[in-house]
């Protein structure tokens, strides 16, 4: 049984629509993911299912509680992040751990929390000298504490460097085994491709895709991409009259080819036919950022 179901989720903020029909289910042990640009609606879902926003349609249960009628209950078994602007600045880690502690029926033992994720020596450091990967890892320490059944994480490695978003990857999928079912939401294909075992790919309010992120990849693999450097300038005419070639693009010294078939045989014996010598030629794999712009129709960061 589903752990968290949303169904046709519609939320407007005034005359804006910004989540228009969504809809996924959540299987208990999963990290689903939630990805898609700025102002895709991504925020504005997980708030709705934490109860924090009141959806204008649609309907959901999380761990069979309705997040509008079953509030103070939903509080017990859903995590969520807190926000900076929820800490107090001088409030010391030890202090807030103890604070949020108190408003579960059966919180975790937060030493052992605390441990687990690497602050054990920082609980008399305040929240304002904690080091922004020390923070996001505090965060999630206290969106653990009620030792939920279902975590919610927002956009918690943005900001961090590449070790620390790691890091706290490596902890994510620590708290998956011990048995937490995760929604994540981000905007980074690394971190949906390494973490999520499903995507709900989400723009302009509406999911445009639900897959493992392998499934994303193969939804567009017939495309292929060729990169190489060409010894003569060439007309890219030549390459796009060919019915395997979708586009044409020049990077630097180099030449990326994107299309479908046999692209690399049909480059290759055009290039030969106008006695073009290819050199640093490479055949390079869709990734999720290539599914993303085949589903949306534009990359991700734009
Ligand atoms: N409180 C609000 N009042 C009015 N409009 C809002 C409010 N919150 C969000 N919006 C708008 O709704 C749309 C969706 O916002 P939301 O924050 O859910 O997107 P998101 O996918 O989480 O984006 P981001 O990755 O930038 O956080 C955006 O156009 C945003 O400007």
């Amino acid at each position: 049984m589903a752990i968290i179901e949303v169904d046709n989720l519609v939320k407007r903020y005034g005359e804006h629509t910004a989540v228009n029909g969504v809809g996924f289910a959540v299987e208990q042990g999963e990290i689903f993911g939630i990805l898609g640009p700025n102002g895709a609606g991504k925020t504005t879902t997980v708030e709705c299912v934490e109860g924090l926003r009141t959806p204008d349609g649609g309907h959901i249960r999380v761990c069979g509680l309705d997040p509008q009628r079953d509030e103070s209950e939903l509080r017990q078994v859903l995590g969520a992040q807190l926000q900076e602007s929820d800490l107090q600045d001088k409030l010391q880690v030890g202090e807030a751990l103890e604070l949020y502690s108190s408003f579960y029926r059966d919180p975790a033992d937060w030493r052992d929390l605390i441990r687990m994720l690497g602050l054990g020596d920082k609980l008399g450091t305040q929240f304002r000298q904690l080091s922004g990967g020390q923070k996001q890892r505090l965060s999630i320490a206290l969106a653990l504490l009620g030792n939920p059944k279902v975590a919610v994480l927002d956009e918690l490695t943005t900001g961090l460097d590449p070790q620390a978003r790691r890091d706290v990857w490596d902890l994510i999928e620590a708290i998956r085994d011990r048995g937490v079912t995760i929604l994540l939401v981000t905007h980074f294909m690394a971190e949906a491709e390494r973490l999520c075992d499903r995507l709900a790919v989400i723009d302009s309010g509406r999911v445009v895709a639900l897959d493992t992120p392998a499934g994303l990849v193969a939804r567009v693999e017939e495309r292929q991409r060729i990169r190489f450097r060409p010894s003569a300038p060439l007309d890219h005419a030549v390459l796009t009259a060919l019915p395997e070639v979708d586009s044409v693009e020049r990077a630097g010294s180099q030449l990326v080819v994107t299309g479908t078939g046999n692209l690399l045989l049909a480059v290759t014996a055009v290039l030969a036919r106008n006695q073009i010598v290819v050199a640093d030629l490479r055949a390079e794999q869709t990734t999720l950022d290539d599914a993303f712009v085949a589903l949306t129709g534009r990359p991700i960061d734009v």
